[in-house]
C-alpha cells in the first residue's frame, strides 16, 4: 500500500492513519461530548478538526514539510505480491519471510480462519480473506484442520493488533512464523478481489525478499501454474491410521447422533483430509481406517470396509490418475462417498470430465440445492475445479447444483452405491446445514450391509 503522506499537524481519523482505530474513535466521541451538543445543528468537519486537534496523541511523527522524513512506528512497506497480470501490491509484512509462488483465490467466510489456514486442500495457493479484519481472535488449539499449514500464504487487508477471545493461545503472526508460512497485511484486498473476479484466479509471487526486481518476481509468477501438480502427494499421510475422535459433546448439534448408532468400518484416502470430516464420521458410528493418496484399492478392500471415503485435497484432480484409478477400483465394491476433491475424482473414475472454474468457490455461504427434494443448503465451499456434468454416463445423476452459478454440486449412481458433494458437509469453517450427507453415507452402508446379509 503506498504510504499516506499526511499534512503537517492534521489529526487523522481513519483507520490507516497509523492511529489505532480504536483511540481515535473514542477520541473524536470525547471530543464531541466536550464541544458539542449532540441533538442539533450540522457540524463541520473543520469545526470538528479545530476541536479535536489539541488533545490528539498522535505517535506518528509529520515532519513539516518534508514528505520523506515521516517515521512511523511500524515498517508500512516491506513486502510484494506481485500478480501474473503484471501488478504489483506492496505491503506488511507478517509470518514467516521469504518467496513463495501459488495461485490467490479469495475466501469470503466471515470467521474461521484457523480451519482455513489448515486446510490441507489450499496447498499451492495463497488465500485471500475479503473480511477485512483478520487475527483478533488469535489462535486456538481445537479449531485445526490437519497438522500443519500447507498454504503458500495468507493475504489480508487488517491484521488486528489485539487478540480478543477466551480460547486463544497465541497471536496469529507468531502461529504463521512458527509454521513457517507468509503473511501480508495492509493491502488492497477488495481491488484484488474484482480483478480476481474479472480475469479469474491469478498465478502470485509473495516476497520479503528486496534483492530481486519486480521483473524477476513477475517472472517467476509467470512461470508458475497449479494445472498438471500433483499437490497431493505433499499433504497425505505417509502411513495408515486409525481415528478415534468425535465431535466434542458439548459441540455435537445432529439429532441423529446417540450413543447406541449402529458401527460402520470406513476406510478414508487421505487426499488431504480436513480432520472435521473424520470427527463428524466417528461421530455418526464410523471406525475409521486413513489410508495414504497412493494406497492401492486391493489392499484397501482386503480390509472388508463396509464404505470407503474419497476426501478433498489440493490441486488439479487430474494430475493424479493414480488416484482416480484407485477409485475406479473400489467403485461398485461397496459404498463410496466423495467430498470436494474426492467428488472430482470420482467423476473422472466415472468416465466424467473436470474443468477449472474461473476463480472457483471458497467462502462460507454458497447456496446448493438438493434436487429431488428442492431443499437449499448454505454450505462452505473450497473448490476451483468442478465436475461437467454433460460428461457423466448414462446411470450418474446429478443431486445438487450450486445456486449461484449451477454447477454440479453433488452427484449419485444409485445402482453403484456412490453419492459425493462438491462442497464440505463437515464445514468447518461455516454452516452445518450440509451434515445430515454423513448420514446418508451412513444410511447407504447400512442398507448394503442388510442386503447382503
Ligand atoms: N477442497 C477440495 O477438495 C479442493 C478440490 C480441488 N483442489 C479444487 O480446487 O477444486
Amino acid at each position: 500500500m503506498a504510504t499516506q503522506i499526511m499534512p503537517a499537524g492534521t489529526a487523522i481519523i481513519n483507520n490507516h492513519s497509523g492511529v489505532c482505530p480504536q483511540i481515535s474513535l473514542g477520541f473524536v466521541r470525547n471530543a464531541f461530548s466536550k464541544s458539542f451538543s449532540f441533538s442539533s445543528e450540522k457540524i463541520s468537519r473543520a469545526s470538528v478538526r479545530k476541536a479535536i486537534r489539541p488533545v490528539v496523541k498522535c505517535s506518528v511523527q509529520v515532519a513539516e514539510g518534508n514528505a520523506t522524513s515521516v517515521k512511523r512506528p511500524y515498517t508500512t512497506v516491506d513486502t510484494r505480491l506481485v500478480l501474473e497480470d503484471g501488478t504489483v501490491w506492496r505491503g506488511r509484512s507478517f509470518g514467516a519471510t521469504g518467496t513463495q509462488v501459488g495461485e490467490v483465490v479469495f475466501n469470503t467466510s466471515l470467521t474461521g480462519y484457523q480451519e482455513i489456514l489448515t486446510d490441507p486442500s489450499y496447498a499451492g495457493q495463497f488465500v485471500l480473506m475479503t473480511q477485512p479484519h483478520i487475527g483478533n481472535t488469535g489462535i486456538n488449539t481445537d479449531d485445526e484442520e490437519s497438522d500443519e499449514c500447507f498454504l503458500g500464504g495468507l493475504i489480508v487487508r487488517n491484521l488486528s493488533a489485539t487478540v480478543s477471545n477466551w480460547r486463544s493461545t497465541e497471536p496469529l503472526s507468531d502461529y504463521l512464523k512458527k509454521r513457517n508460512v507468509m503473511g501480508i497485511t495492509d493491502i488492497d484486498t477488495r481491488a484484488i478481489t474484482r480483478r480476481l473476479r474479472e480475469d479469474g484466479s491469478l498465478v502470485g509471487v509473495l516476497t520479503t525478499d528486496t534483492t530481486k526486481t519486480d521483473e524477476e518476481i513477475l517472472d517467476m509468477a509467470r512461470n508458475w501454474s497449479i494445472v498438471g501438480k500433483d499437490l497431493i502427494s505433499g499433504v497425505s499421510c505417509k502411513e495408515p491410521y486409525q481415528w478415534k475422535d468425535k465431535t466434542g459433546t458439548e459441540w455435537e448439534f445432529s439429532k441423529e447422533v446417540s450413543a447406541d448408532m449402529d458401527t460402520f468400518n470406513v476406510v478414508a484416502y487421505d487426499f488431504g483430509v480436513k480432520q472435521n470430516i473424520l470427527r463428524r464420521l466417528t461421530s455418526y458410528g464410523c471406525k475409521i481406517t486413513v489410508v495414504p493418496s497412493t494406497w492401492p484399492a486391493s489392499e484397501v478392500l482386503k480390509l472388508n470396509p463396509d464404505g470407503v471415503l474419497f476426501s478433498n485435497g489440493p490441486g488439479d484432480p487430474s494430475a493424479v490418475p493414480y488416484a482416480v484409478e484407485s477409485v475406479r477400483e473400489c467403485i461398485g465394491q461397496v459404498p463410496v462417498f466423495g467430498i470436494c476433491m474426492g467428488h472430482q475424482l470420482l467423476g473422472q473414475a466415472l468416465g466424467g470430465k473436470t474443468f477449472k472454474m474461473k476463480f472457483g468457490h471458497h467462502g462460507g455461504n454458497h447456496p446448493v440445492r438438493h434436487l429431488p427434494t428442492g431443499r437449499v443448503e448454505i454450505s462452505a465451499q473450497n473448490h476451483n475445479y468442478a465436475v461437467d456434468p454433460a460428461s457423466l454416463p448414462e446411470g450418474v445423476e446429478v443431486t445438487h447444483i450450486n445456486l449461484n452459478d449451477g454447477t454440479c454440486a453433488g452427484m449419485t449412481f444409485p445402482a453403484m452405491k456412490v453419492m459425493s458433494i462438491q462442497y464440505h458437509p463437515e464445514s468447518s469453517p461455516g454452516p452445518h446445514d450440509a451434515d445430515p450427507a454423513f448420514y446418508d453415507f451412513v444410511q447407504m452402508m447400512k442398507q448394503n450391509k442388510q442386503s447382503r446379509s
